[in-house]
């Protein structure tokens, strides 16, 4: 481990200093789009202006005689494509992969200057981002960039998630983590099929009325990503960076989408992955505050003052770590806001309202 004395030194001479702070920009959907299919390409101009990110993915999903198209595809794009305020990330192959290398060497060198991010799949431990911070130094400083780009980890690995916090810990370059169901339930031999979600068969059971095991029992399902959201929001609050859940592969069940991506929200991850057009509502809906948490957050705010003591509104008892919840929504909404205009015209009217109750 580097000592904290050089954790915000260059990696490579030449290369940009790393960054002191995770800049917190809006990332409700990361939305993933395959840059070697054309139909799929043609699309991205008119899905940029309304995604928080575009993801040019070149890892699963891409066939293996279909990589370089994805790679150079990705560099074609982001050298012709205007993305406006819509941040460029991709997520290159694994580190074990034939890929990688190249796909790191071509898109440092070619459109450093474009990527906000890199995702990097399948890590196991902080070994695999010091790998790949020292490696992004020394391309950085081959291309001349003067902007770090930063790392994004997906965990999806029984070690990865074992070592989360210092995965969240081991680079200045990390933005965040996101949650891969998919690859994480083979990695601990999971007995599912299914890209994220749940699963009718995880649940509890009501306790049994007399003798009857098999009637009026209710059966509750339980949730299987609980606790890895849980540990991965935590290590990434505790080092500053951002949680997102992945990927939901049932693309017309809209519905179990739009529950997971709520549960993952009220849990503290910021965004979510959209894998097909149809997620991408579902998402901005789901990650932006409600207009009724947003007014009551204000509300709150506004009654607290200094944010200290303890006040009574509604019949419910606020303090200090009730205004600090509420500023979390409520300096999230400003930041939404500001990008867009009628969610911002619905926070108002919704505040306005509940003041004059
Ligand atoms: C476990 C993991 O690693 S998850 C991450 C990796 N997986 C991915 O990235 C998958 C990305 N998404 C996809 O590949 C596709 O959406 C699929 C394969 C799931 C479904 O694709 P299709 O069968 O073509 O879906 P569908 O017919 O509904 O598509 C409608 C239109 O939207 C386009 N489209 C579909 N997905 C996307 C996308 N992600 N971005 C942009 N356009 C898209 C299709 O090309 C199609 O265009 P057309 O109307 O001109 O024909
Ligand atoms: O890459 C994502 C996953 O769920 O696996
Ligand atoms: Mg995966």
């Amino acid at each position: 481990m580097r000592s904290p004395k050089d954790f915000f030194a260059p990696l490579a001479v030449g290369a940009p200093d790393p960054p002191r702070q995770i800049p917190v920009l809006p990332s409700r959907m990361i939305h993933f789009f395959d840059p070697g299919n054309e139909k799929m390409a043609t699309k991205v101009p008119g899905i940029a202006p309304q995604v928080d990110v575009l993801l040019g993915n070149l890892e699963d999903a891409i066939r293996a005689d279909r990589k370089e198209a994805a790679r150079n595809g990705l560099v074609r794009i982001a050298k012709s494509v205007d993305f406006g305020r819509t941040q460029l990330w991709t997520r290159v192959n694994s580190l074990d992969s034939p890929w990688v290398l190249d796909d790191l060497i071509t898109l440092v060198t070619e459109i450093g200057d474009r990527l906000d991010v890199i995702m990097v799949p399948k890590v196991e431990g902080a070994q695999d981002i010091h790998y790949v911070d020292r490696l992004l130094a020394q391309l950085e400083a081959r291309a001349g960039l003067t902007r770090p780009l930063l790392v994004h980890a997906i965990l999806e690995t029984a070690s990865g998630v074992a070592n989360v916090e210092e995965i969240a810990g081991a680079s200045p370059r990390m933005q965040g983590i996101s949650l891969g169901p998919a690859d994480l339930a083979a990695s601990r031999r999971m007995k599912t099929t299914r890209v994220g979600g749940g699963h009718p068969g995880y649940l509890v059971r009501t306790d049994p009325v007399g003798e009857e095991l098999d009637e009026g029992r209710t059966t509750y399902q339980q949730d299987l990503w609980h606790y890895t959201v849980a540990r991965m929001v935590d290590a990434c609050a505790m080092h500053g960076i951002l949680p997102y859940y992945g990927p939901f592969g049932d693309i017309r069940d809209t519905v179990a989408c739009e529950d997971q991506f709520r549960n993952a929200f009220l849990l503290g991850c910021v965004g979510a992955w959209s894998l097909h057009p149809a997620q991408i509502e579902i998402a901005k809906k789901v990650f932006s505050p409600a207009p009724r948490d947003v007014a009551w957050a204000r509300k709150v705010i506004g009654a607290m003052g200094d944010g200290t003591g303890a006040v009574m509104i509604e019949g419910k008892m606020q303090d200090d770590a009730s205004v600090k919840q509420c500023r979390v929504v409520a300096e999230l909404a400003d930041a939404l806001a500001a990008r867009d205009p009628e969610l911002a015209e619905a926070y108002d009217a919704a505040t306005e309202e509940a003041l004059a109750e």
